[in-house]
């Protein structure tokens, strides 16, 4: 990854605030989808859930006027008041909550690259921590903040 990439995907304060500071646009976040759902397999696995636990489950994108520059999806265990606090939201910015809570733990960040199918350039996820709360949160940064923000497209490996 480039160190220009590296300096969005590899950080670990809020993610808001930095797109906020880099946006030209106003910055908004757009709710697209929110509700009690069963996580995937990956993110019960990251929570610690069993495989049919239910979880509040929130989409949002990371808006810069009206391009889409990041896709948030986080999950929260519905047994813990992380899922209250997603619940009430709304197109309030997750991370200005988050980062406000003196206590706040993050887990190590895990990095991958968008599939030559799927839409985006790199995915990344971190499990955060507050008292008894915890929420998984994913991130997928997308071509137009790639365009907007002059970074550089990772070279496609050849599909089998
Ligand atoms: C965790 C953060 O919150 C951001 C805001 C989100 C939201 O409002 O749902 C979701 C994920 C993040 O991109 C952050 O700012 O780092």
């Amino acid at each position: 990854m480039s160190a220009a990439w590296w300096q969005w995907v590899g950080s670990t304060d809020s993610l808001t605030a930095r797109l906020v500071a880099a946006s030209r646009r106003p910055f908004r976040v757009r709710l697209e989808h929110q509700g009690v759902e069963r996580p995937r397999r990956d993110e019960a696995l990251a929570l610690g859930l069993a495989p049919t636990d239910l979880a509040w489950i929130r989409e949002v994108t990371l808006m810069s006027g009206e391009r889409p520059w990041v896709a948030a999806r986080s999950v929260a265990p519905l047994d813990r008041t992380g899922c209250r606090r997603l619940r009430t939201l709304g197109e309030r910015s997750l991370g200005s909550w988050l980062f406000a809570q003196p206590d706040l733990q993050r887990d190590p960040i895990e990095v991958a690259r968008v599939s030559a199918d799927a839409e985006g350039v790199w995915l990344r996820r971190s499990r955060f921590r507050h008292g008894s709360i915890q929420l998984l949160v994913q991130e997928c940064f997308l071509h137009e903040m790639a365009e907007d923000l002059g970074l550089a497209l990772p070279e496609r490996r050849p599909t089998a």
